[in-house]
């Protein structure tokens, strides 16, 4: 009977911060903030944490989860070559975003066949994996957000107020449609593409701008807002018992 024990995963992406509570393999609650949660009665034994961000927003950010954690143990994880049966398509493996590699390992699990990864988040993030948990690789373009602050920057006229911002029928007949119909244009046609060329995978989607893009995709997908954390417990903890094991066989080795 395998241990269960409280675990907080930290996926820091470029816009926001996802806080991850399990006990065991069940998902207890989710946050999306700045700070790290305090909740009363959750105290993890272990923090699983992994960040895009820069070296020294993720130091400021452990620094900042362990005072509320003191006594977790702590694992920063970070994109290898190979884990949990899914091999890394990147030469260089170290250099796939980590949000990317958890997401291609919890897909690989959970759906066991030939699957696209779709992660619609700060940018949109696409991997392809197939049914031997090969990594084929993936494309990385600007999310719905990026690609409209781009315009927003670049531009002197393209303005508006949010609440513009409509859903509308036929072709957009004001700036604030123009823009944000247009974005979903361009991430939905980069996806039908996909489509295309991958009909026979499943596809898994997640990333907070998931829902709004794939509902206008109709593909048969499964919408899974967990699923970094869920790459994170499974990586995490075949980490943790790699570390266990070396401990294990060290002591024994000391009382030989
Ligand atoms: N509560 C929220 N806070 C911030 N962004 C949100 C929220 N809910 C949905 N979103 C959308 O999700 C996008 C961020 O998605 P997310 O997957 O969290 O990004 P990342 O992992 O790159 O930080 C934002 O661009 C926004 O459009
Ligand atoms: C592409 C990303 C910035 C996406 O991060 P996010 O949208 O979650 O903020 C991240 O996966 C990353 O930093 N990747 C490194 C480059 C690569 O994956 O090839
Ligand atoms: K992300």
């Amino acid at each position: 009977m395998s241990v269960v024990f409280n675990v907080l995963v930290v996926d820091a992406g470029n816009t926001s911060i996802k806080f991850t509570a399990l006990a065991g393999d069940q998902v207890l609650w989710v946050q999306r903030g700045d700070t790290c949660p305090a909740e009363p009665n959750f105290i993890p034994e272990v923090i699983y944490f992994a960040s895009v961000r820069s070296k020294e927003l993720s130091a400021l950010l452990h620094a900042d989860i362990q005072a509320v954690f003191p006594h977790s143990q702590w694992l920063t994880l970070s994109s290898q070559a190979q884990v949990c049966g899914v091999r890394n398509a990147y030469l260089e493996p170290e250099r796939l975003g980590i949000d990317r590699w958890l997401g291609v390992v919890a897909a690989h699990h959970l759906i066991k066949g030939d699957v696209v990864v779709v992660d619609a988040g700060t940018a949109i993030k696409v991997d392809v994996v197939n049914q031997d948990g090969l990594h084929l690789g993936g494309y990385i373009a600007p999310g719905l957000t990026m690609m409209e602050e781009a315009l927003l920057s670049k531009t002197a006229r393209i303005r508006y107020d949010a609440h513009e911002v409509v859903a509308g029928h036929g072709l957009p007949n004001s700036t604030a449609r123009a823009v944000a119909e247009g974005c979903h244009e361009m991430a939905l046609g980069f996806l039908e593409r996909l489509y295309q060329r991958y009909p026979t995978f499943k596809w898994v989607v997640t990333g907070g701008d998931a829902k709004t893009l794939l509902d206008l995709l109709g593909v048969a997908l499964v919408y899974q807002p967990n699923l970094v954390a869920l790459g994170a417990k499974l990586v995490g903890d075949e980490r943790l018992k790699g570390s266990l094991k070396g401990s294990l066989k060290g002591s024994l080795r000391g009382n030989e």
